[in-house]
């Protein structure tokens, strides 16, 4: 297949292969094909790019360019995005099997946040702050943090990345980028539109490879100044632990196990469908698909079979046919880890709703598909309660007074997102004042635009991506005081 695409490595401005010749095939989730075969990276392949990406940052001119011109090229990159919209959702939906239609809304929500940065880019000029001492001027002005490790996952390939780059790049940073082993095609079609945008050599720098080799160099090595990381917990530890060795600056997007609450007083049809959604948009691979579902006893029994009624419907197919809604899950590797979860939930005696097993339609039995899935008679200390399943599987609980429910929904070592649906808005207000998650949704559920900030309470994460704080992360702050009129203190 003939992607167009420069499947290498990029390194200080040049496309180029890995030191080692190893490769990796890339493959459609939805047929099992090769898709492409790109270079599988080592060690050595990291150090480069990272030495790169120190030499552009330490003696380069990326970092004092007038922060207008870095946010011009920051904005071409979003024009470009727009450009070729239609080719990086076809990519896109190549390499993770979610729909056109999805990847075309990820697209524009892309180029939404290189646009934003851009704007963002030239706002801060640093700011007077009150000095105790006469004749003096104290000011505190923002600065590039350095080398920037940027890991990514699966899920949302380009989108992750998107969320990276262009806060690194508006701040003066320099960076080297590791996408998913999996799902690289998007990443490198956007280090060309970079390319093409007019961003200096060694400041954007693109590793193919796996987690173990070139996540754990880009983690440990002295010469990166922060690593911001997207992608499973366990592996966010280990990240976190490597990043001690020169004490990094972190940011950690991790998993989520996310409530949704529906109160007896909300609008039954819209809470339905948003539930639904909520957790099997792309096949429930989202870090905050509201999974938990936490429902009020009185209209429990009628909500849960209005799910499953309308679960039987869902169309599971290729993301490329008209009317798909659901594609398969990313790899063979994650459909086995979605059985397992679903037999625990069977072990641990919830109830199985719906689904529980791959569909048996001839047309699908080549792609990772697998069927959505609720179980009731959920109890929160079942693991399938506790753990992300990170696929199409929904538990129900019940509760039946507020307080409850609230606790219910923060009885989880994650804490990045959660929704409450009812009509009573004070009520939809105390709770969302009591969850205890990055992002609360009262009468909506997994809305996320580039001004709102991102990010986990407890164990999903560290920082925040979006808004005015996911500029910060890539900023250093720095307190200048200048004495005008220095006189002798005459201690010694
Ligand atoms: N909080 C968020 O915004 C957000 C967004 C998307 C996905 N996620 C989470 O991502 C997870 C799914 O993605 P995944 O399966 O790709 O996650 P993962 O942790 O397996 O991999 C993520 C990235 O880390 C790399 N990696 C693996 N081992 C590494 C190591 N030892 N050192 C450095 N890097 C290493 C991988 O190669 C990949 O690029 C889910 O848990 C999901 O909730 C979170
Ligand atoms: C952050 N988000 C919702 C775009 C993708 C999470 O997996």
């Amino acid at each position: 297949m003939d992607l167009k695409l420069q499947l290498q490595h990029y390194i200080n401005g040049k496309w180029v292969g890995a030191d080692s010749e190893n490769t990796r095939d890339i493959i459609n989730p939805f047929n099992q094909e090769v898709i492409a075969t790109v270079p599988e990276g080592d060690e050595s392949d990291a150090k480069a790019a990272i030495a790169a990406a120190r030499e552009a940052f330490d003696n380069g001119e990326w970092a004092s360019t007038p922060a207008t011109e870095r946010g011009a090229v920051v904005r071409k990159m979003a024009e470009l995005i727009e450009r070729d919209k239609e080719e990086l959702a076809y990519l896109e939906s190549l390499d993770t099997g979610k729909t056109m239609e999805e990847s075309r809304g990820d697209m524009d929500d892309i180029a939404g946040v290189f646009r934003y940065y851009a704007e963002l880019a030239d706002k801060d000029g640093g700011e007077l702050i009150d000095s105790p001492v006469s004749n003096s001027i104290s000011r505190v002005v923002r600065e590039p943090v350095g080398v920037c490790g940027q890991i990514t996952p699966w899920n949302y390939p380009l989108l992750q990345a998107s969320w990276k780059l262009a806060p690194a790049l508006a701040t003066g940073n320099t960076l080297i980028m590791k996408p998913s082993e999996i799902t690289p095609l998007t990443t490198i079609k956007v280090f060309q539109l970079m390319e093409e945008a007019g961003v200096p050599a060694g400041v954007v720098n693109l590793v193919l490879g796996s987690g173990a080799t070139i996540g754990a160099e880009l983690s440990s090595n002295e010469d990166v100044d922060l690593i911001s990381f997207t992608g499973g917990i366990v592996t966010g530890k280990k990240i976190m632990q490597a990043a001690s060795s020169n004490v990094k600056k972190l940011a950690l997007e991790l998993g989520g196990k996310n409530p949704n609450i529906i109160f007896a007083d909300a609008d039954f049809e819209i809470a339905v469908d948003q539930a639904l959604n909520g957790v099997f948009f792309h096949a429930g691979q989202i870090c905050s698909a509201g999974t938990r579902l936490i429902v009020e006893e009185s209209i429990h029994d009628e909500f849960v079979q209005a799910l499953v009624e309308r679960v039987k419907q869902f169309k599971l197919g290729s993301g490329f046919d008209e009317g798909t809604q659901m594609g398969p899950l990313i790899s063979a590797e994650h459909r086995a880890k979605v059985e397992k979860y679903v037999e625990t939930g069977i072990n641990e005696g919830a109830t199985l709703a719906v689904g529980g097993k791959r569909p048996e339609d001839p047309e699908l039995q080549k792609g990772f598909f697998y069927l959505p899935t609720i179980f009731t008679d959920c109890t929160t200390e079942m693991a399938i309660v506790q753990e992300e399943a990170f696929g199409p599987v929904m538990t129900v609980e019940k509760f039946s007074a507020e307080e409850e429910a609230v606790k219910l929904a923060n009885d989880s070592i994650y804490g990045l997102a959660g929704g409450v649906w009812t009509k009573d808005i004070a009520k939809a207000e105390r709770c969302a004042g009591k969850m205890r998650m990055g992002t609360v949704w009262i009468n909506d559920f997994n809305l996320y635009f580039p001004h709102a900030p991102w990010g986990g309470y407890k164990q999903s994460g560290i920082g925040r991506e979006l808004g005015k704080s996911g500029l910060e992360e890539y900023t250093e702050t720095k307190h200048i005081f200048q004495n005008l009129k220095p006189e002798p203190i005459n201690w010694f």
